[in-house]
């Protein structure tokens, strides 16, 4: 095989952080630094690895004699920085340091850029260099990119995506293999999927990260982290999960960004997707992102999200594009938020649901429930009663409603007044229903 001559002085990269991604990285920059040097035309080398704790036990592929728990220096005298220490500080305070002594940043940390994105962006332009961020998203799966160039001509209207592998491993597991929760997680950790705390991907933080990240770069607009509508997927049960697939659904944790009349609105919540829909079909940990734009249409991109080598290859993908700028000239795309769009409220979101509730078995009990929802514009799509073992032990029997459309500000206040029926002894959840 041959390669492209490569001359001249290596670019110098620095890693910071050595855990499940960076050790991935390390491997592909140890292993594999002839290659890169051909596709970029100019050699790469890496010159140090930030490190907490320096004599800690690691993979042994990566090189002791780099090792140095005094990132700032490390930093000072490279042209590539790769954050892939996670975190807010000190990741902000070495990046935007890196920036200054006249480096290119690449990182997978979504959590700082979803909060700081701007501030990033705005020191990368100042120091003319880039600022990459591929593996922040749904890991491997090309889609910052897709979103940051190949669609910015395009008006995209929609995202709707699978963005976190380990409660996608969870709820399918949950769904498959009526693993409870706690069983489920502990195997997405163990296979590295998991955040440093999980409670980030339960709780649907991290999802929420990344909902703010799409939204930002597919409506050309800031997103600030705290306009995201966020619930996770810890009150989710096998019940719910039943009463889904019942009725031809499966529950998966989706970020949703839309560009709706009232402004952009961005949200994370466990949903009922229709076993048909292409989201539904994303199992185990894999991610899954599903794009509605003016003149492309409908895309889905789908890949791994999560993991060492999956993520380690879209941060290789990024330090190949900001090597080949430091070796022969071009910048990454710098913010694009011109758009400026207002925020909605959550209140204003449109969705349906799904109502599971313990309703008393006695005549009249339906009218009331329909009753309620129809004094707040809510329609019925399908309603369903079960005799279950549950529903039996709070007395009564277990009835399922399926809404149309409506505003989730009428959606809650149905779900309130329901809760306040004598008719009704529980309240036993109240999903939302997507990708209809
Ligand atoms: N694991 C994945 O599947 C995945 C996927 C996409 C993005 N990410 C992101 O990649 C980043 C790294 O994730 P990870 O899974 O490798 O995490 P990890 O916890 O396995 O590794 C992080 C490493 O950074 C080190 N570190 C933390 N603070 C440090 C400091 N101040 N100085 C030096 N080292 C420090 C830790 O000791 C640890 O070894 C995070 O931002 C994460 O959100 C991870
Ligand atoms: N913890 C994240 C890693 C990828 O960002 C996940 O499970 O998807
Ligand atoms: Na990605």
């Amino acid at each position: 095989m041959t390669h492209a001559p490569v001359t001249g002085r290596p670019l110098k990269i620095a890693v910071l952080g050595a855990g499940v991604v960076g050790t991935e990285v390390i491997r592909a920059l140890v292993t594999d630094s002839h290659d890169l040097g051909a596709r970029i035309g100019a050699a790469v080398e890496l010159v140090g690895v930030g490190v907490r704790d320096v004599a800690a036990d690691r993979d042994a592929i990566v090189p002791t004699s780099l090792l140095t728990s005094n990132a700032a220096d490390l930093v000072a005298g490279a042209d590539i920085v790769v954050e892939l220490m996670g975190g807010i500080e000190p990741a902000r305070t070495l990046i935007l340091h890196a920036f200054e002594t006249g480096a290119s940043v690449v990182t997978a940390n979504k959590a700082l850029i979803a909060a700081h994105g701007p501030e990033l962006y705005e020191a990368a332009e100042r120091a003319g260099r880039d600022l990459y961020f591929e593996a922040a998203v749904a890991g491997a799966i090309p889609v910052v990119r897709a979103l940051r160039e190949s669609l910015s001509g395009d008006h995209v209207r929609r995202v709707l995506g699978i963005v976190n592998g380990t409660t996608n491993y969870i709820l399918d597991q949950m769904t498959t293999d009526g693993l409870d929760m706690a069983q489920a997680l502990s195997q997405a950790q163990e296979l590295g999927y998991a955040e440093a705390d999980p409670t980030a991907d339960v709780e649907g933080m991290d999802a929420a990260a990344k909902a703010a990240i799409i939204a930002a770069l597919a409506f050309h607009t800031r997103m600030p982290l705290a306009a995201v509508a966020r619930e996770g997927i810890t009150t989710v049960t096998k019940e719910d999960v039943d009463a889904a697939r019942d009725a031809g659904y499966v529950i998966k944790l989706l970020a949703i960004v839309e560009d709706t009349e009232a402004g952009v609105q961005a949200r994370v919540h466990p949903s009922l997707v229709p076993v048909g829909h292409p989201l539904a079909g994303v199992h185990g940990a894999f991610n899954a992102v599903f794009v509605e734009a003016d003149d492309a249409g409908e895309l889905m991109f789908y890949g791994r999200g999560a993991g060492g080598a999956p993520t380690a290859s879209a941060v290789l993908g990024d330090i190949v594009s900001a090597a080949r700028h430091r070796a022969h000239g071009g910048l990454a795309p710098a913010e694009s938020a011109y758009a400026a769009i207002p925020i909605a409220a959550a209140a204003e979101a449109h969705t349906r649901l799904q109502i599971r509730l313990v309703v008393a078995d006695r005549p009249g009990v339906l009218a009331q429930v329909s009753t309620a929802l129809a004094d707040h514009g809510v329609s019925i799509e399908a309603v369903r009663q079960h005799d279950t073992p549950a529903a039996r032990t709070h007395g009564g029997v277990e009835l399922i409603i399926i809404t149309h459309r409506a505003r989730q500000a009428d959606l809650d206040a149905t779900v309130a007044e329901l809760a306040e029926l004598d008719a009704v002894i529980k309240v036993a959840s109240a999903l939302r229903v997507e990708g209809v």
